[in-house]
């Protein structure tokens, strides 16, 4: 299952600003890219950019191909010689869409026997958090630092869900003194996890849980644009007051899956006007890019086959029974304030959150 060191190698030169073999591509993060190693890249000739579907549909490049928005197959974007670097950039960056007005048209080109490597090239963008859009010109010739294959790169959303717990500890908690941290190592080398075991949860019967994916602004700064925060504190409180405890999991999984970074782009554009699906679009991501089969085995390692899930979210409770696990639904819902109250409105009618 644990892909091979190249497909991590890869992922940490990519975030890096370096060129990395996906393939038959060589490519090179949109976002980090310079006048160097674009030079680098385009040795033996023009690259091309590959965004995915979500963002060539912002662009209105997808009609050109034919695909459907959501389409998991990337487009790849020609890039003709009056595009430059800062305009090259606007392709994959919407945020800077006002200061760098897109000039187009654009083409697109058929992605034929290079369709593989350009979804594989995506999945590693997305790995390494970085916007999802990469530079790329076939690899023969191009120094390369790491070159990776296709099955490697296709394995790592799965190795980031095949996790060993690594260190277990007491840690009374101001909202539940009676916790346990389980920490979990996941075998991609990425972010660790954490489970807090409160109280001593019978694994005979539903455990009371609440799958947490991290905020940083939410739950350590206190934002108000989400409900992260409140939502935390209140289900440590609500399972410390349950008779039989229950369990916490906070997942690494910031700006659902996206990263810190490229949530608060999302919050530039949703500053611009744009709601946190759009926003999550027009960077070229789905407007939910987490993997609950990471809970699920978090879970599933922790003893628990049956939960009462504290959520309004249907992708958490469907994420988790397509991993085998029994799971009712406990509503989790937060007053809103006037910062956040168009965000939760927006996963109410758009996310099918159940308020
Ligand atoms: N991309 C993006 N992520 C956001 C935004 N606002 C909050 N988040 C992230 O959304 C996640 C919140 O997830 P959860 O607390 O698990 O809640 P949920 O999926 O809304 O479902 P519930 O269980 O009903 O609360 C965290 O990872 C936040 O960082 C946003 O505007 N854009
Ligand atoms: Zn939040």
């Amino acid at each position: 299952m644990a892909p091979g060191y190249a497909a991590e190698a890869a992922v940490d030169a990519l975030r890096r600003g370096r060129i990395v073999g996906v393939g038959g591509l060589a490519v090179l993060s949109a976002e980090l890219a310079d006048s160097v190693s674009l030079k680098a890249l385009e040795v033996a000739g023009r690259a091309g950019l590959v965004i995915t579907a979500r963002r060539a549909a912002v662009l209105k490049l997808a009609n050109q191909i034919g695909a459907a928005v959501g389409d998991a197959e990337p487009v790849w974007v020609e890039r003709p010689t009056w595009l430059d670097l800062p305009g090259s950039r606007a392709v994959a960056d919407p945020v800077l869409d006002l200061a760098t007005p897109l000039k187009g048209p654009f083409t697109t080109r058929a992605l034929g026997a290079d369709a593989e490597s350009a979804r594989a090239a995506i999945v590693l963008a997305k790995h390494a958090a970085l916007l999802p859009a990469v530079y790329a010109v076939p690899l023969r010739g191009v120094a390369a630092v790491v070159v990776t294959g296709l099955a490697d790169v296709l394995g790592l959303p799965a190795a980031a869900a095949d996790v060993r717990i690594s260190s277990r500890a007491r840690l009374p908690l101001a909202l539940a003194e009676a916790t346990e941290v389980v920490a979990f190592r996941p075998s991609d080398g990425g972010p660790e996890h954490l489970a807090l075991v409160i109280g001593d949860p019978s694994r005979s019967g539903p455990v009371l849980v609440r799958l947490h994916s991290a905020c940083l602004t939410g739950d350590v700064l206190g934002s108000l644009k989400c409900d992260c925060g409140p939502q935390l504190h209140a289900a440590l409180a609500a399972i410390a007051a349950n008779a039989g405890g229950g369990i916490l999991l906070y997942l690494q999984q910031e700006g659902r899956g996206i990263g810190l970074l490229n949530k608060l782009r999302a919050y530039a554009l949703q500053d611009q006007g744009f709601d946190t699906v759009d926003a999550n679009t027009r960077l070229g991501f789905e407007p939910d890019e987490r993997d609950f089969g990471l809970a699920a085995a978090m879970l599933t390692q922790l003893g628990v086959r049956s939960v009462s899930l504290m959520t309004n979210n249907p992708l958490k409770v469907d994420g988790l029974a397509s991993h085998g696990l029994v799971v009712e639904r406990i509503e989790h819902s937060m007053a809103p304030n006037p910062h956040n109250v168009a965000y939760l409105g927006t996963k109410r009618d758009r996310q099918g959150h159940l308020l």
